[in-house]
């Protein structure tokens, strides 16, 4: 069994019978809802929130029932993927562009998992860029105000077109090399009024299943 699906298995776990369940976005997540997919057709009573229209093909063709977001006030268990993640479970996600939807499910979330393989693991955040998601008008001004805060910038492209998110938005990606403190970064993020949402997720994990140097299972409560 591979790292991801490993870690994976092992956040499904966590889930009850009657839970509705967060359903992340990426590779790795994809093992977790592959898993679910399994639980729901050997019985399991689950339902699923995705974070992407990518995650809701794939629980749809897995039969798994899914609720809308704006029926729910609250989902019992997330589990979601990062690009990386420190020992504090400070971490970055929307390398796949997911992140708006990922942050608005992980605030209503109870019990907000992260899986994420060894290969992610920092000292300090920063090395991958940072993404962001900003509003496609007037993003020239909004990626000269991300410069401001000593990043270089990347409008993600696909195609030789920009990225367009799920949203309809652009996603910049932001090279920090070291983001020493998460907290005061999103908060400066959260201040330029064409940043839709960004990848840092700080404060938010419940529990960090990874893989230690031994090569076990390392949850990081
Ligand atoms: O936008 C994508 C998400 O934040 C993913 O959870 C993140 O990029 C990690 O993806 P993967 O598990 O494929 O490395």
């Amino acid at each position: 069994m591979n790292e991801k699906q490993l870690i994976a298995e092992k956040a499904v776990d966590f889930i009850k019978d009657g839970m509705i369940v967060g359903l992340g976005t990426g590779s790795t997540a994809y093992w977790a809802i592959t898993k679910i997919g399994e639980l729901v057709r050997n019985g399991m009573n689950i339902k699923g929130v995705p974070t992407s229209i990518n995650t809701e093909k794939l629980a749809q063709n897995l039969n798994i029932p899914l609720v809308n977001i704006s029926e729910i006030k609250k989902i019992d268990i997330t589990i979601d993927g990062a690009d990386e993640f420190d020992e504090n479970k400070n971490v970055i996600k929307g390398g796949g562009g997911a992140l708006l939807r990922e942050k608005i499910i992980a605030s209503i979330t109870n019990y907000y998992i992260i899986i994420a393989d060894s290969s992610k693991k920092v000292e300090v955040l920063g090395n991958f860029p940072l993404p962001i998601e900003v509003t496609p008008f007037a993003h020239e001004i909004t990626i000269y105000q991300l410069k401001q805060l000593g990043c270089s910038t990347n409008l993600r492209l696909e195609n030789d077109k920009p990225f367009i998110t799920d949203n309809k938005n652009f996603i910049v990606d932001c090279k920090f090399n070291r983001i020493n403190k998460p907290e005061e970064l999103a908060n400066k993020l959260n201040s330029i009024p064409g940043v839709v949402e960004h990848g840092l997720f700080s404060n938010m994990a419940d529990i960090l299943v990874t893989v230690n140097n031994c090569g076990e299972i390392s949850i990081i409560e």
